[in-house]
C-alpha cells in the first residue's frame, strides 16, 4: 500500500459529502480485496431470491437485510482489524494472535448463524412446517 508524507491537513475532510465518499471508496475497496465479501453478494442474491419466492412480508425482509448488513460491516471491520494485527505483529505464527483474529471471525459467525436460524425459521413457518 503506497504511503505519502503529507505535513499540511489537506487530506483530511472538510464537509460530510467528502466524507461519505471516503466511507463508499473504503467499501469499494474492501469489496474488492476481500474473498468472504464476494461471498456475501452471493448471500445476498441468494437471500433476496429466498424472500421473494416465500412471499416474505415487508419486516420479514427488513429484518433479513439488517441481519445481512450486519455481517459485511462486521467482516469489514473484521479484514481492518486483520490487517493492523498483521502489521502490529507481522505474518509469523502467534498464539495471541490466533486467538484476537478467532475472536474477530467468531463476531461474524455469531450474525452468520443468526442470519441462518432466521431465515431457516421463516422459511419453516412459510412452508407450513408449523
Ligand atoms: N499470525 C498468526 N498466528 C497464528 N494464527 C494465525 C495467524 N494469522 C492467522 N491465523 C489463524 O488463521 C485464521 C485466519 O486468519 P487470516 O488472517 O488468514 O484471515 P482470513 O484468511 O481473511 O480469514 P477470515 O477473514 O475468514 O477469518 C485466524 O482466525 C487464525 O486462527
Amino acid at each position: 500500500m503506497k504511503r505519502t508524507a503529507l505535513k499540511d491537513n489537506s487530506y483530511k475532510h472538510t464537509n460530510l459529502f467528502q466524507a461519505a465518499k471516503s466511507a463508499v471508496n473504503g467499501l469499494f475497496y474492501a469489496f474488492k480485496e476481500e474473498r468472504n465479501l464476494k461471498i456475501d453478494i452471493l448471500v445476498f442474491l441468494v437471500l433476496w431470491c429466498i424472500m421473494l419466492s416465500l412471499n416474505f412480508s415487508v419486516v420479514e425482509k427488513i429484518i433479513c437485510c439488517l441481519n445481512w448488513a450486519l455481517i459485511v460491516s462486521m467482516e469489514v471491520i473484521n479484514t481492518v482489524f486483520e490487517r493492523v494485527i498483521d502489521r502490529i505483529w507481522g505474518e509469523d505464527y502467534n498464539e495471541e494472535v490466533k486467538i484476537l483474529k478467532d475472536m474477530a471471525a467468531g463476531a461474524v459467525f455469531f450474525l452468520s448463524a443468526s442470519l441462518v436460524i432466521i431465515v431457516g425459521a421463516l422459511c419453516i413457518v412459510k412452508l407450513g412446517g408449523f
